[in-house]
């Protein structure tokens, strides 16, 4: 039977307007024309921004010293959580090596990037969870060189918690600078930045499209839309919890969908009828951008069994998953497509975007069909190398020169020749002794 929409969204979450990549392909052009300080004109422009984009030492000092301590306390208790799942994944990423044939060894060796460029987003929302997820997750991969930028919050510059958050995440150091024209300084190595050799962190529509069209000379992440969340209920889930839970993730944005998929028609009702009023008790803008996001993008259906909702899921493929529903484990072995997925009532997107562990930089838009988050990997890069002695020389070079010249690639079979007649000559020489 076909799944039953008892919500649909009218709306589709936009995807890049040629209008923003046209700004931002413009924006980039006379960044790397102009440097230092056409991005200094942007922040002016853009943030109204006219004071130092570096932020010194004394500056970061001062501004610690100001975050509550209670406040710095839970903080460390996250970033804890979240480079100590970052280290547990840093030793699964293993050098290795194998003997193919005697004499025929390979191997692969985990290099950490040299220059990471972090971007924190910091507009709408003060997003020191991101700082941690992105700086943390670099320093615990081995990156030597990692620069955070995040726009001012108006004239006083980067929040205090925010810096504290940087600076002890492991950031090299801290600019100042926001959308388009923060990531142009970590790729073009603006304000004493080396260029990076990879762009991390979420970001507006500008940030994410100026990382795509970036991308090519210089790694990304992924390309991050507008974040969407997922919820799987039976007839155990609490539709209280459940409406709740879709609120907090429509507050993202106007354009962040929140998805309900049950098998149980009462719950369904129950979560429609309450979300109205979950919302109007928000305070603005939260209240204004969920209120947005529920009408046009939030959709309900009803599934006739787990197996359709787990099929339901898999289409999504939802930034985040989360399920509340009887037997956790059938659902974490049955699910195949989520950027992080969340088990049981006791958990919640929320914690997992603030202070769970794993990585909250996820894929977002369908994206989870092909990837996974942001993790060490990510900032690590998989190299191979290979070395061949006399035994396997002569089988190795044969079947080189055959392949090569079945492709007619005859330059590729004289390579494999001479090596093959130098250890002929070899084989003689020591023959003969
Ligand atoms: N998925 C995740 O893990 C995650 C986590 C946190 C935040 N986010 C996302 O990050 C985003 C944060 O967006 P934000 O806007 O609040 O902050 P932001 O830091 O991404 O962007 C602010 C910057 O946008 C630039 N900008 C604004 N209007 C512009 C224009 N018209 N032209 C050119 N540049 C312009 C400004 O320079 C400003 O500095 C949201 O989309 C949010 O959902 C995602
Ligand atoms: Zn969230």
């Amino acid at each position: 039977m076909p799944i039953t929409h008892l919500k649909t969204a009218p709306g589709q979450p936009p995807h890049t307007a040629s209008d923003i990549a046209d700004a931002v392909q413009a924006m980039l052009t006379s960044l790397k024309t102009g440097g230092a300080q056409v991005a200094l004109e942007y922040a002016r422009q853009l943030d109204g921004w006219t004071k130092e984009v570096n932020v010194t030492q004394p500056e970061i000092d001062a501004a610690v010293a100001r975050v509550p301590q209670e406040m710095k306390n839970d903080i460390a208790w996250a970033h804890d959580n979240i480079s100590r799942f970052a280290a547990a994944q840093r030793a699964t990423a293993q050098d290795m090596q194998i003997e193919l044939r005697p004499g025929l060894i390979a191997g692969q060796k985990q290099i950490p990037l040299a220059a990471a460029g972090c971007y924190v987003p910091g507009g709408r929302y003060t997003h020191i969870a991101s700082a941690l997820m992105s700086i943390a997750t670099a320093r615990e991969a081995g990156v030597k060189d990692i620069t955070a930028v995040s726009p001012p919050n108006g004239d006083k510059g980067i929040p205090d918690e925010m810096l504290y958050a940087m600076h002890l995440a492991g950031a090299t150091r801290i600019l100042c600078i926001g959308g388009v024209q923060g990531v142009a300084a970590m790729t073009l190595g603006l304000f004493g930045a080396p260029p990076a050799d990879i762009l991390v962190g979420p970001g507006n529509a500008y940030v994410a499209e100026a990382k795509r069209q970036l991308f090519g000379p210089i790694g990304i992440d992924m390309f991050a839309g507008p974040t969407d969340s997922l919820v799987l209920a039976d007839e155990t889930a609490d539709p209280e919890v459940v409406a709740i839970d879709l609120v907090s993730q429509a507050e993202h944005g106007a354009n962040s969908p929140v998805w309900l998929a049950t098998t149980h028609k009462p719950l369904a009702d129950q979560v429609i009828a309450r979300i109205p009023a979950l919302i109007a008790d928000l305070p603005e803008p939260n209240r204004s951008a969920a209120e947005q996001a529920w009408a046009d993008l939030g959709e309900v259906v009803l599934c006739d069994s787990a197996e359709e909702m787990a099929q339901y899921a898999d289409d999504m493929a939802a930034e985040h998953l989360h399920v509340q529903a009887a037997d956790l484990d059938w659902w974490r072995n049955r699910l195949q497509a989520y950027g992080s997925l969340f088990l049981g009532e006791n958990t919640t997107v929320s914690f997992g975007d603030k202070a769970a562990g794993p990585n909250h930089v996820l894929p977002t838009s369908g994206a989870a069909r092909y990837t996974g988050g942001l993790s060490v990997h990510k900032f690590l890069k998989t190299v191979t190398w290979q070395e061949v002695d006399e035994r396997s020389l002569p089988d190795l070079a044969r079947v080189t020169a055959s392949i090569s010249r079945a492709e007619r690639m005859e330059g590729h079979a004289r390579a494999a020749d001479v090596r093959y007649e130098k250890a002929m000559q070899d084989l003689k020489v020591t023959a003969s002794n």
